[in-house]
């Protein structure tokens, strides 16, 4: 399972990269403009230049409208900027048709620019707070779409958390949807190291992570500590290293 490390902006990402042996990707965002809210170019542009070279950034376009132009024109910043993961909201799609119409544009206004740049199609575990698509609609949206990513994350940063919205089953049915679909399968929503164990048993790919890396578990107020972004990796190998010895002792 890769890690994802969401820092706000510039500073963040040099906490990060003080933690870089223990991170996989550097996702940025503007937290304070929603649950994926975009960050600036040039932000993504600084923290691309301040993290090793060998780490991917990851950018959020946004918690994004039904507006497929808007959207491809902004994924397109993203990856213009240095963005190699590309990360949009479905936030105002309301059916699974809207969402594939908005992640087409995406991918294509992604793929002509650069096309080994990862397409990531993001709904959300408490959609039914928010009135957008289906969580378990998210793999076939992304298939269909040619993405190559399909994520949840939560919309709403309230301390609740994924598995209050998804529960593990069907979480491992959306691991399922999306690797049958030949998708990488990504999580996050204020994911706890409590929440470590069942994501490495599902076979989730990408865990996405701030606040429990920030200090005082405050994804708004407190700042990543690289010293937590430690802990967290040792508890993901600690729950890989026990999910390979169970693999091993039954067959
Ligand atoms: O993409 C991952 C998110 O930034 C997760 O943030 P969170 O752990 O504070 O919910």
């Amino acid at each position: 399972m890769l890690l994802l490390i969401s820092p706000d902006g510039v500073e963040e990402a040099l906490d990060c990269a003080k933690a870089a042996e223990h991170l996989d990707i550097v996702d940025v965002k503007k937290p304070d403009e929603g649950s994926l809210g975009a960050n600036f170019p040039w932000v993504i542009r600084e923290v691309r230049d301040a993290i090793p070279a060998d780490k991917p950034v990851s950018a959020t376009v946004g918690d994004v409208p039904y507006k497929p132009g808007t959207v491809a024109q902004a994924a397109l910043g993203a990856v213009v900027s240095g963005a190699t993961y590309i990360k949009v909201g479905l936030y105002g799609c309301t059916t699974p048709d809207q969402g594939i119409d908005v992640m087409r544009a995406v991918v294509r206004a992604v793929k002509d620019h650069c096309p080994e740049a990862l397409v990531v199609a993001s709904g959300y575990a408490d959609a039914h707070r928010i009135g957008c698509v289906n969580p378990l609609a998210l793999p076939d949206i992304a298939a269909r779409a040619g993405a190559d990513v399909a994520m949840l994350d939560t919309a709403i940063k309230d301390g609740t958390r994924l598995f209050d919205h998804v529960s593990p089953d069907t979480c491992a049915e959306f691991v399922r949807l999306a690797h049958a679909a030949g998708l990488l399968a990504a999580l996050a929503g204020s994911i706890k190291q409590a929440d470590i164990g069942p994501l490495t048993r599902i076979g989730t790919d990408i865990v996405g992570v701030r606040g429990a890396v920030c200090e005082g578990g405050d994804r708004n107020t407190g700042r990543i500590q690289p010293h937590l972004v430690a802990g967290f990796r040792a508890e993901m190998d600690r729950h890989a290293q026990e999910l390979a010895a169970d693999v091993t002792a039954v067959s």
